[in-house]
């Protein structure tokens, strides 16, 4: 069966890295995979040609597609649009919804040669595994009401944190099913203590948690969790949070691994189909210079083939290449570290390539 496969490069260093990833995915085509690949428009790139973040044509590509791989939207250049829902964040979170991407999965993994570009003492990352579970078509970020609106003589911004019991079990499900074929422990975070939507969720994971009697189940408060992440990682195995909280966490477990150019993320529906993408943004700090970090975008496909597309040795075959050009000395300035070869996104993307063809 051929797969549809739909590449959106976004905004800022979107188009740089995605352009690194499809190689790969053309190299990974040249050795078997049955796939069509086409492009698309999404964030202030479609918003500049159509006036909409997220253009029909580009959500009609998106549903037909197995897998699709985004680079990164948004960027100063939009952040004045008046009208919210035309900002290019809505496009990615459009895409989110109208596709049930409920299931994000982003695992902080340490590649053993990055222990010291990490921020933290080597002996505190190095055999650092964690998988966050984060819901993604929920919370706060959907939640409605919200707004800015006048009251009492002056402005009040409000949203609305919800969470239904059926959307907590689906992704309970999700994180548990995780455990299972991991570490066999699963951490849920909340702030169970505050927030009433927090005490439904603990009760609800407390609820699934004797149909998967193999897996323990602890609970942690999210600002708690935040302090251990950086005090102690490693007593981590799959964590599972709500849509803001795992947005956050994961960007501060992206720092363990060595820089947030590391992180790649799933997000995937009832069916298999997913999207792919590094867990960063659009970085327009360092947009067009050719410095960006292509790796979690090029490891991003190797959670396509993985999750969606059914070609774990292509996977692992990509994965693989990584660890040989970081085995090899060369490094993206993010990661940079004296002794070793510091690259163009390009460079990367040619090295990555040549291990990938060599292996
Ligand atoms: N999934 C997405 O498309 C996301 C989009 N955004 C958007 O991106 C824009 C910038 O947001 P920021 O808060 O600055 O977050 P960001 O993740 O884009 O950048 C944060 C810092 O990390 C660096 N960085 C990120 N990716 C990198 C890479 N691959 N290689 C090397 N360095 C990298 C950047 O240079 C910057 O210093 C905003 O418009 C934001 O809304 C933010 C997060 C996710
Ligand atoms: C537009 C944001 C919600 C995207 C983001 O920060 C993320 O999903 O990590
Ligand atoms: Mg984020």
């Amino acid at each position: 069966m051929t797969h549809k496969i739909l590449v959106l490069p976004g905004d800022g260093i979107g188009p740089e890295i995605t352009a690194q990833a499809s190689r790969i995915l053309a190299a990974c085509q040249a050795r078997g995979l049955d796939a069509e690949v086409e492009e698309a428009l999404v964030g202030g790139s479609a918003y500049d040609v159509h006036g909409d973040p997220l253009p029909a044509e580009t959500l009609e590509k998106a549903k037909a597609a197995r897998g699709i791989l985004l680079g990164a939207v948004g960027g100063p250049k939009w952040d004045k649009i008046e009208d919210l829902t035309k900002r290019p964040e809505k496009g990615l979170l459009g895409l989110r919804k109208h596709l049930g991407l409920f299931g994000n999965l982003r695992p902080a993994l340490l590649y053993p040669q990055l222990a010291e570009a990490s921020s933290l003492k080597p002996e505190v990352v190095s055999g650092l595994d964690i998988m966050i579970v984060r819901e993604l078509t929920g919370g706060i970020y959907f939640g409605q009401p919200r707004g800015i609106e006048a009251r009492d003589g002056q402005r009040v911004g409000f949203n609305t944190y919800i969470y239904s019991e059926s959307e907590i079990e689906r992704i309970g499900r999700v994180a548990f099913e995780m455990a299972q074929k991991r570490g066999k422990r699963l951490c849920s975070v909340d702030k169970a203590n505050v927030l009433e939507v927090t005490i439904l969720w603990r009760e609800v994971m407390e609820r699934l948690a004797p149909e998967y009697p193999d897996v323990e189940l602890s609970h942690m408060y999210v600002d708690n969790a935040a302090m251990q992440l950086v005090r102690a990682p490693k007593q981590f195995d799959v964590m599972v949070t709500g849509n803001m909280f795992g947005d956050i966490l994961s960007d501060a477990a992206a720092m363990l691994t060595g820089s947030i150019g590391m992180l790649p993320s799933a997000s995937l529906n009832e069916s298999g189909q997913g999207m792919y993408e590094p867990c960063h943004g659009s970085a327009p700090d360092i947009a067009g210079q050719g410095v960006a970090n292509p790796l979690a975008t090029i490891l991003s496909v190797a959670m396509m083939l993985r999750y969606s597309l059914a070609e774990p040795a292509l996977a692992e075959r990509i994965e693989a290449a990584v660890g040989k050009v970081l085995d090899d000395g060369l490094r993206t300035a993010d990661i940079a570290s004296s002794g070793k070869r510091t690259v163009s996104t390009r460079e990367m993307g040619d090295a990555v390539l040549a291990a990938f063809e060599s292996l």
